[in-house]
């Protein structure tokens, strides 16, 4: 197994606060890692760095380096747009657009330079049936998003990142909006997806974490604290504080 997504020494400040303080983290192909740790620990801002959504933020600044095999994705010159196309996002808010359930996923191949209808209509299927979502919404395919559930409208957004076909999708706290029933179909997915894509999720949630991800890092005050197989994580971690805050002690 290779290792296709990495950081190295990764910091992120704020102004003057250093949110990321200098992480070392391998994201192993076809696996998910579940992002953990307590409100205000930078998951979100370590894991928006990763496709650089920072860049969107003004006073974000960032020292390090993250590789995606031998591509650095901060190197002057790189296409941004690209970028994201390799390495899709999903908000914990479903933020779809305010379009048809077909014109969402079209958007980005279409942005892309797809313009033939019977390759559009063969993307929007194949993302739809990848996010488990086809066959609730195929007939009504120009009806808006917005009409769709909560939890559908998640997995419209999932299957709109999957249109660009991406090889890394970074979720953060993609579940946590939803009921249960909508969350473990999300779970689910996630399983799936795996088979394709490497996956981080950012969680709160420590049953979702050891029931989706392959590998766990637990973030503290901006450092990694401890790293490694979610199912060692889980039942024997090195660190006291990880135990604490796994068994759910504070957080
Ligand atoms: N846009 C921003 N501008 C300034 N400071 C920020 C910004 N976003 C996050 N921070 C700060 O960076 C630190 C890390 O925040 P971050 O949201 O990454 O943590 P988190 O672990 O994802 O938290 P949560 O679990 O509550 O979402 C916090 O001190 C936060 O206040």
């Amino acid at each position: 197994m290779t290792d296709l997504l990495r950081t190295q020494n990764l910091k992120v400040y704020y102004g003057q606060n250093e949110a990321v303080k200098g992480i070392d983290l391998n994201f192993a192909e076809n696996s998910v890692t579940a992002l953990i740790g307590p409100s205000g620990c930078g998951k979100s801002t370590f894991l928006r760095s990763l496709n650089r959504m920072n860049d969107e933020i003004a006073d974000a600044r960032q020292t390090g380096n993250i590789w995606i095999g031998d591509q650095d994705i901060n190197a002057p010159g790189t296409d941004v747009t690209v970028l994201r196309q390799k390495i899709g996002m999903v908000w914990q808010r479903p933020n779809p657009f305010y379009k048809s359930i077909y014109d969402n996923i079209a958007f980005g191949p279409k942005y892309h330079g797809i313009r033939n209808k019977k390759e559009l209509d063969r993307i929007v299927e194949e993302s739809l049936r990848k996010a488990a979502l086809w066959d609730e919404v195929k007939d009504r395919l120009s009806s808006s998003a917005l009409s769709l559930s909560g939890g559908q409208q998640q997995r419209l957004c999932i299957a709109r990142a999957l249109s660009v076909n991406p090889s890394i999708l970074l979720l953060d706290e993609p579940a946590s909006a939803l009921d249960p029933v909508s969350t473990s179909k999300i779970e689910e997915l996630i399983t799936e997806l795996k088979q394709s894509l490497t996956i981080a999720i950012v969680t709160h949630n420590m049953q979702q974490a050891a029931r989706v991800s392959d590998y766990t890092a637990y973030f503290y005050l901006g450092t990694l604290m401890e790293y490694g197989k979610t199912e060692i994580m889980f039942t024997n971690p090195t660190k006291p504080n990880t135990q604490e805050y796994i068994s759910g002690r504070f957080g």
